[in-house]
């Protein structure tokens, strides 16, 4: 094709008595041009590529308080959707759960030995009693009188499981765990100051609308663990790939050769001593129901305490393990249709301990959905770092901070009101829910108006407080330790996720 026959030729033909020199100076020109050209054109492509993969990129924040049951939504996100990861990981959880058993059982030793010497009950102001108007308790508890023999049995145990000290030392070396134990913390308020400006505008209700009356103070079983983020990630996946040094693993072998024997050793005498009726009865004079604690395992010492132990994945989901930091975990979720690509989602864990919150914030900036767990069981608990605050009044404070947040606005909201199983047990012995919660009054103390009613007051709060109207809020029943209900619920999230661009509804419940 001639020139002539392009219109722009003419245009862009090269000057008709050109030097040497100039021509030279235009092909340096014409090439320096193309250079630009080509990075200009190479950034957008990539910017177009960044694009892309932040579509199809959704990023989702689990929130709450502490022991709400984030990691263990985690846990059901990745049993469902990173097997292999989760199958590779597995025997690495097994000191995680040696060690809440050896906890469950320092801390019952511990109790027996405050009841032995005659320690003074922690607060206890949770009985089912209405209060007397001098303020005295009309049912103090008994003082048991111990025969010789119990207090020998009991020091019998003390004795015999002595060596569990040694274990848990070993389990936490192991772990690389900075071990802390949650106290009372230095802070009053669980926000930065910006972000509490943001969330609670002046005119916002008391937080604690649903205000308790009495609550108990949580008893910190032992030390807690805690395992920072990083180091127990570090320690997984290095298990996963095989990947310690030879003389770590070798010194690691050893370590779980010898945690293993000792755990075989003491399997009788902690089965005696979890099944002891004189125990039991120090355990429910000291209001200690360790099936309602994290991490509880007595029940299932004889498999935990053998040399063969691998956890199973109920176990995995059922350890407690306390997240220090973020952690981030990338999951591969199938789309609408089951065979097209799956999407790709990041899972951000955090911290929920009031110091921990403002590591949370610069995870809004864009973030597409907030799983919010709101543990119901909680409402005659205080928080371990904060004994003068009620958990329940927390959550709701935290909900509430979350669903008016600025940034947040655009976000969708998932709300599990979790461990619905505890709260069914605690109901069940006769914990009543309106020695807490003031608004509830005479409405019969069983699980279903429970739930309907915190369910109701989730719900007003994200009407009230959601300026954008178009977000969507959805709120779920749950006790994320049952994995087979919650994969039914992870798939409803995960429908409702997808199909957040195109709702037009405010809110679901
Ligand atoms: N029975 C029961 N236990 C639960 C439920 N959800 C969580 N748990 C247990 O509660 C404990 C605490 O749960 P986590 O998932 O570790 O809590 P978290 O919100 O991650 O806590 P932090 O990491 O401290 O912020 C674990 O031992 C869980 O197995 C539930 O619905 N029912
Ligand atoms: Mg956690």
């Amino acid at each position: 094709m001639s020139d002539d026959s392009d219109p722009f030729a003419e245009f862009v033909r090269p000057p008709l008595h050109e030097t040497p020199s100039e021509r030279a100076a235009r092909k340096y020109r014409e090439a320096e041009e193309k250079r630009v050209s080509d990075a200009i054109d190479e950034q957008i492509k990539q910017e177009r590529q960044i694009l892309l993969k932040q579509k199809t990129l959704t990023k989702i924040l689990l929130l709450g308080q502490s022991e709400s049951g984030k990691s263990t939504t985690l846990k059901n996100f990745r049993l469902e959707y990173a097997r292999g990861e989760w199958e590779a990981e597995k025997v690495s959880w097994r000191a995680v759960i040696q060690l809440n058993l050896v906890r469950s059982v320092l801390s019952i030793l511990e109790t027996v030995r405050a009841e032995m010497e005659g320690d003074p009950l922690l607060e206890l102001d949770d009985t089912d009693s209405v209060d007397t108007l001098d303020g005295t308790d009309p049912n103090p508890p008994t003082q048991l009188q111990l025969s010789p023999d119990e207090i020998q049995q009991l020091q019998m145990f003390e004795f015999r499981l002595a060596s569990l000290r040694r274990v848990e030392m070993d389990l936490k070396q192991k772990l690389g765990a900075g071990t802390e134990e949650v106290t009372s913390m230095d802070e009053s308020l669980d926000l930065p100051p910006d972000l509490v400006n943001e969330v609670y505008p002046e005119k916002a209700p008391d937080s604690r609308y649903l205000v308790a009356r009495k609550t108990r103070r949580r008893r910190v079983q032992g030390e807690e663990m805690v395992v920072r983020g990083l180091r127990w990630r570090e320690f997984l996946s290095r298990g996963r790939k095989g990947s310690f040094g030879r003389k770590t693993r070798a010194n690691l072998d050893v370590q779980d050769q010898r945690v293993a024997d000792i755990l075989a050793e003491c399997r009788d005498d902690m089965k005696r001593l979890w099944n002891n009726h004189t125990v039991r009865m120090i355990l429910e004079k000291r209001r200690m129901t360790m099936e309602n604690s994290a991490g509880f395992f007595l029940n299932d010492i004889d498999r935990i305490a053998s040399s063969l132990y691998l956890p199973s994945d109920d176990d995995i989901v059922r350890s407690r393990l306390r997240t220090v930091g973020i952690q981030e975990y990338h999951i591969f979720v199938p789309g609408d249709n089951l065979l097209g690509p799956k999407r790709e989602w990041i899972l951000y864990d955090v911290g929920g301990s009031r110091t921990m919150r403002r590591a949370w914030i610069p995870f809004f900036e864009d973030v597409n959905a907030i799983i919010f767990l709101a543990p119901l069981s909680c409402f005659d608990e205080t928080l371990l770092e904060d004994s003068s605050v009620n958990r329940l009044n927390d959550t709701i404070g935290l909900w509430k901070a979350i669903v008016s947040s600025k940034i947040l606005q655009n976000t969708t909201m998932v709300c599990f009101l979790n461990k619905c199983d505890i709260l069914k047990r605690k109901l069940r012995d006769g914990i009543q829910f309106r020695n807490y919660v003031r608004d509830y009054g005479n409405r019969p103390n069983e699980l279903l108006p429970v739930i309907k009613f915190v369910k109701e007051s989730i719900k007003n709060i994200a009407i009230k407080y959601t300026v954008n109207q178009r977000r969507m809020t959805y709120i779920y029943t749950t006790s994320v330790t049952d994995t087979k209900a919650t994969a039914a619920t992870l798939g409803s999230v995960r429908d409702s996720i997808f199909r957040t661009n195109l709702a037009s509804a405010s809110l679901v419940v």
